[in-house]
């Protein structure tokens, strides 16, 4: 164990010692299960918990989730996002991807790894625009179901902006001037996926690292895993995402503790908080996450689209309900009543409404 390692490990029992111990019961049946198992034996299947402790039919229709650890194939370079891309003029060339590194896998998985460990995977405009590539790239690939985040190591899932490359009002890559806050666009992009984006954290997700996984939908924990808001240390806040959605998840007071005091907490501290789903020992981080998605990818695409954007619409105010209408509106130009007001106005006649449902 190297000197950094070691100093995570010793900071983690520290944190977590140093808070008030409660039992966080487990949110659901089929969740415990799965994490009890996990934490005893590695190679348990998840199992879908009967009230009988017996397979549960849709157990026995659908079969076990494997925890085999996905075989990842990686892409090396993108398609830029339009007029957009950090330090290039030549929009037709292809980013290579430096500080990410993307994979896909054939269930269905893509994974965004923040590749950037001798800073702690802290990201500059570059990282971040990287990220926001890849996350377009798998919200159009119609065979990616579910999206990863997660850092290079076991020794940080991000620690926020490089304070290397601030400038005076924003961050600066080195050969472009142009100061840029563009972490926030990359907030806005996970919150509009309408795919389920997961946080998969190991050791520290701290200031702006830690509002990423916070605008993940679901975040799986590593228990080296430390998460808090440094930012009143070094001069920097979030008042967004980093307060609203903060404040949604832990609470009023709790959010100002968090970014008032700007302390470190540990996974289970996380975990009592609800700022993170679940905790799991570092060695099962990788075969957990993909379980969870796994039992996303089982589920109905389209009806997690709407979750997605159904839970985001209130916190998000008009933007969540464009977010929520767009879906609606994109169910609806599926119908065969969507498709008689455009069959009609191409046409020139007048659409027949006759044969769609009045009733309530
Ligand atoms: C993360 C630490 C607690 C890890 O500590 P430790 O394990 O002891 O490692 P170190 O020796 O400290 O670090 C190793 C190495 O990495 C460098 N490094 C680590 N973090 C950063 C960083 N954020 N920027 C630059 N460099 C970093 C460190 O200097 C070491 O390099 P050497 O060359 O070996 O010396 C600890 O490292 C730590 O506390 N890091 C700083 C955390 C931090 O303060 N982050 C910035 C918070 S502010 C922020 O993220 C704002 C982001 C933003 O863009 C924003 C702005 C406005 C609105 C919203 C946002 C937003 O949402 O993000």
């Amino acid at each position: 164990m190297d000197a950094a390692r070691r100093r995570l490990a010793v900071l983690a029992s520290h944190v977590s010692s140093s808070r008030d111990e409660q039992d966080t019961p487990c949110t659901t049946l089929s969740r415990c299960a799965a994490s009890h198992a996990s934490s005893n034996n590695a190679q348990a299947p998840t199992t879908y918990a009967s009230a009988t402790g017996n397979a549960t039919s849709y157990e026995r229709t659908h079969g076990h989730v494997s925890r085999d650890l996905p075989r990842w194939n990686v892409v090396e370079s993108l398609p830029p996002r339009h007029g957009a891309m950090v330090g290039a003029s030549d929009v037709s060339a292809r980013l290579t991807l430096s500080d990410v590194i993307y994979e896909k896998c054939e269930e269905g998985i893509a994974r965004i790894t923040i590749n950037r460990p001798h800073r702690r995977n802290a990201f500059t405009p570059r990282t971040v625009q990287e990220i926001m590539c890849c996350l377009d790239d798998a919200r159009d690939d119609k065979d990616v179901g579910v999206i990863v985040l997660r850092g290079s190591g076991d020794l940080a899932f991000c620690s926020g902006g490089d304070q290397g490359v601030r400038g005076s009002n924003g961050y600066v890559d080195s050969g472009e001037g142009v100061p840029r806050l563009n972490v926030l666009d990359l907030q806005i992009q996970i919150r509009r996926t309408p795919k389920p984006v997961v946080a998969s954290v190991a050791g520290y997700a701290v200031g702006g690292g830690h509002i990423l996984h916070m605008v993940c939908d679901l975040t799986i924990a590593a228990d080296n895993a430390v998460f808090g808001q440094t930012g009143p240390k070094v001069g920097s806040f979030d008042a967004g995402y980093g307060c609203a959605a903060m404040a949604r998840i832990v609470g009023q007071k709790r959010a100002r503790e968090i970014w008032f005091l700007a302390r470190l907490y540990s996974a289970e501290d996380a975990l009592r908080m609800g700022l993170v789903n679940t905790v799991v020992p570092l060695a099962q981080l990788e075969e957990e996450t993909a379980v969870w998605c796994r039992e996303m990818l089982r589920n109905s695409p389209t009806a997690l689209r709407f979750l997605k954007a159904s839970l985001n619409a209130a916190e998000d105010g008009h933007a969540g309900l464009v977010q929520l209408g767009g879906e609606a509106t994109r169910l609806f130009y599926g119908s065969a009543e969507g498709q008689e007001g455009r069959d009609a106005y191409n046409s020139h006649r007048a659409p027949d409404w006759s044969k769609f449902t009045r009733t309530p």
